[in-house]
């Protein structure tokens, strides 16, 4: 049976990713925060958004090319950063990079991720976007800058909806610490999946089996420390950003640069008056705050407040959604937690897989809207569905 037949979709891939990740990962992947509502609402929100199916339009051939920052992209999506993906599959950061690059779709790097910019620039394409936490030292912000710049990433991403750690009570639960420690509890999830072990075992040889957060090591150096299991060492250098804050980048960085984790649409004027290049409406898939709306709730209104570029994500787990949030306003839209579903599932085939899956998801439903490109979705027939 080839990878089709067994993993037609991503609940498919979520499920072998589940049986394959020690419990911890699992939890540190897959968890939101509280009580998980804003989570569920995510998937509520984008269910509720019909569109009116076409008959009678005859042959179709159907383009999945979008055009973003004056650059036509051949697919609408792209990967979005998380943190420490090393943590959840052996060399994650690769194989999303090289898959990037190798599919001309944007790859963001974390700040907080288990490789750092030097890590990956052979392996980066023309897509790179580098994803920043605020550090607070301006010496350490410029410095990460220049290091972005000269491993090749082209976009900054500014994430905004984390001012503070949230608390996510099944990672906590799960025994989880920050910077990961494999105490007999951990040891004892992990020796019942034995692929993970291994993988791990081998990619951080020689440096305690567990990967760690490679682009602070630099400005970190002695600063090991037992934090909670949701603030990690970042939390140290950076700071709660403010407006000046975004005046200081925007003046430091020549190449686009967007604001991620907007959901408020009063903010859309002056982002855009700040020089932003495009808004990343997010709810951070419900980690950070449970009271939050559906980013999917806010476009239309986002829309009318802006007309920068909109990039959404949250909840996104298909062609079809991802089709549902341009209609409705979204320029490009980014996945996080599904690439890494897929790596988990399959190692290195995940990325291809999960690509290919989006890919038909997307071509099967635009046939049934009668469409042939993704601009056309603006003027669809669009339905509330109960
Ligand atoms: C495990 C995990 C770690 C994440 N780490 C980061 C991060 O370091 N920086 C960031 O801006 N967003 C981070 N995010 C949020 C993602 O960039 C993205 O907004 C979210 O995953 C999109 O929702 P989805 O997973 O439903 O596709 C993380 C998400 C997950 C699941």
């Amino acid at each position: 049976m080839n990878l089709d037949q067994r993993f037609p979709g991503l609940d498919d891939l979520r499920a072998k990713a589940r049986a394959r990740l020690p419990r911890f990962v699992w939890e540190y992947l897959d968890s939101a925060t509280g009580r998980e509502a804003t989570q569920a609402r995510n998937r509520r929100c984008l269910d509720r958004i019909g569109l009116m199916p076409a008959i009678l339009g005859g042959p179709q051939e159907v383009n999945l090319s979008t055009t973003l920052f004056g650059t036509r992209l051949p697919r609408p999506f792209g990967i979005a950063p998380v943190g420490m993906s090393g943590l959840i599959w052996p060399d994650a950061e690769g194989h999303l990079a090289r898959h990037a690059a190798a599919t001309q779709i944007p790859y963001g790097l974390s700040t907080v991720a288990s490789q750092s910019p030097e890590d990956l620039a052979p392996h980066l394409g023309e897509q790179g976007w580098f994803q920043m936490y605020p550090p607070k030292d301006e010496g350490i912000r410029k410095d990460m800058l220049a290091r972005a710049r000269a491993a090749g990433f082209k976009v900054l991403v500014l994430t905004v909806d984390v001012p503070v750690a949230s608390r996510r009570e099944r990672q906590v639960r799960s025994g989880l610490t920050q910077p990961p420690r494999l105490t007999p509890r951990l040891l004892a999830q992990v020796a019942m999946r034995p692929t993970w072990a291994l993988g791990m075992a081998r990619q951080h040889r020689g440096d305690g089996g567990m990967p760690h957060m490679r682009t602070l090591d630099k400005y970190i150096e002695g600063a090991a420390s037992a934090l909670s299991s949701t603030a990690h060492i970042g939390y140290l250098l950076r700071t709660a950003p403010d407006w000046d804050y975004l005046q200081w980048l925007r003046d430091h960085w020549e190449g686009p640069l967007v604001v991620k984790g907007v959901l408020d649409a009063r903010d859309a004027p002056r982002l855009e008056a700040a020089g932003v290049d495009a808004i990343w409406i997010s709810n951070h898939a419900g980690r950070q705050f449970d009271a939050a709306p559906a980013p999917i709730e806010v476009l239309e209104e986002m829309r009318a407040a802006t007309g920068l570029p909109l990039i959404l994500d949250s909840g996104i787990e298909g062609g079809l959604d991802i089709l549902r949030a341009m209609a409705l306003g979204a320029d490009f839209v980014m996945l996080g937690r599904a690439w890494h579903y897929a790596l988990a599932a399959l190692g290195a085939a995940g990325p291809a897989h999960l690509h290919d899956i989006l890919s038909k998801d997307l071509s099967a439903n635009m046939g049934q809207l009668g469409i042939g490109t993704l601009a056309e979705l603006r003027d669809l027939k669009r339905l509330h569905l109960d």
